[in-house]
Formats: structure tokens, C-alpha cells, sequence
């Protein structure tokens, strides 16, 4: 058994429905540890998380930091996704950042998520990451997903995350991408 150590709901119901194919039992942490996530990049936000769950449930564990990262913003909010403008709303945060990027043709972003696996039993602990890119759109569109899902067009379609829901996501996310992976190689190294 594995515990996704999240405090976001939103990534536990993505994480479990990516894993789904793999026959691996996945539970909810039981509990919140607190971990400051001041790494420089997800992948040590990441490790981080990993680690200090792990080492507090006992138990091995998988986690992700991930981010938005919109290259004519210098790559904003990048690991501060979740930090920028904190106590803001994220439609609010979409605002700013659209108001921010309207003098820029370059409308480029990408999802980004660095998946971790950590067994405090057998110190195995291994990352994995995903990339989806894609542009910003001009509105906010659609309900689904969370967080800036509703201004990120991925490549190859015409509508936002929040626009196109789970399935797409489940194929072709960053999320999905980084946790693929990442089991694909723990069963290689026979973790799972
Ligand atoms: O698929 C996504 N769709 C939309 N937005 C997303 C996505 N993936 C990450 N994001 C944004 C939301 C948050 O601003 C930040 C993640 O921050 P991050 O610290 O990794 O997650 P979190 O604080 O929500 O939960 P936790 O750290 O407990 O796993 O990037
Ligand atoms: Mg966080």
C-alpha cells in the first residue's frame, strides 16, 4: 500500500484515476505534515514533500510539486504556483497574470510535475517529470480541474483545461505524464 500525500483533493482524485491501470493499492494520507516547500525547483519541492511524509507515516509514499510556468512572465509563477498572490482567489490570480501577459505575443506555457516516490523502509526514492505544453488563452473558460486549469490551452486542441475535464487531462497532463513514469520505473527496480 501506498499513501498520496497531498493536501490538495483535486490531485488525489487525479493521481488515483492516472494509477488506476497500475494494480497497486492507493490510500489518501491519513494525515497533513507540514513541510515548507522553499526548494528552487519542484524537484526539490518535491523530494521534500516526499521525504517528510514518508519519514512521518511510516510508509512508502508518492507526492508531486508541480506548477504553471509562462515563458514571457521569465517563467512566473513557476514553484510559486501555489504562493503567488497568496489568500487570492485563482480566477483572480488568471486575472492578473492575463493582464500581466497582454503586451506580449508570446503566449507560451507549461504545466510541470515532478512525481516522488519515497519507501522510508527500504530508502528507495525516485523521481519522475512530466511536461505539457501549450499557450494561455485570452479568457477564462470552463469549470473543470482546478487551480489555472481554466487559461491553459494544451497543444494539439482549441480549449482550456478546464474546458476539455478528466479524460483529456488523464491522458495527456503533466501529472499524468510525471506518475506514469515514475511507476514504470518502480516496477523495473521491484517497488511495486
Ligand atoms: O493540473 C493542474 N491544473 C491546474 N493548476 C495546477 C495543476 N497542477 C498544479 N497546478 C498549480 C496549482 C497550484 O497553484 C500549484 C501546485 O502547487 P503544489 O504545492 O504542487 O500543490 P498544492 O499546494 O496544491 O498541494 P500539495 O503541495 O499538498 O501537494 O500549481
Ligand atoms: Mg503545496
Amino acid at each position: 500500500m501506498i499513501y498520496v500525500a497531498t493536501t490538495n483533493e483535486h490531485k488525489v482524485h487525479e493521481i488515483m484515476d492516472i494509477l488506476s491501470d497500475f494494480n497497486v493499492e492507493l490510500l489518501k494520507s491519513p494525515k497533513k505534515v507540514d513541510v515548507e516547500e522553499d526548494g528552487k525547483s519542484f524537484f526539490e519541492n518535491s523530494v521534500k514533500k516526499a521525504y517528510y511524509y514518508g519519514m512521518e507515516l511510516n510508509n512508502p509514499v508518492i507526492c508531486d510539486d508541480s506548477g504553471l510556468v509562462i515563458n514571457a512572465l521569465g517563467g512566473m509563477p513557476g514553484v510559486e504556483s501555489a504562493r503567488f498572490m497568496e489568500g487570492y482567489s485563482y480566477e483572480e490570480k488568471m486575472k492578473e497574470l492575463l493582464r500581466r501577459l497582454q503586451n506580449f505575443d508570446d503566449k507560451s506555457a507549461s504545466f510541470v510535475c515532478v512525481a516522488t516516490y519515497f519507501n522510508p523502509n527500504s530508502g528507495v526514492l525516485i523521481s519522475a517529470q512530466g511536461i505539457v505544453n501549450g499557450t494561455i488563452s485570452d479568457n477564462i473558460r470552463g469549470k473543470f480541474g482546478f487551480g489555472y486549469d481554466p487559461f491553459f490551452i494544451p497543444e494539439g486542441y482549441d480549449k482550456t483545461f478546464g474546458e476539455l475535464g478528466e479524460s483529456v487531462k488523464r491522458q495527456i497532463s503533466h501529472r499524468s505524464g510525471a506518475f506514469r513514469k515514475l511507476f514504470e520505473l518502480l516496477k523495473k527496480v521491484g517497488e511495486i
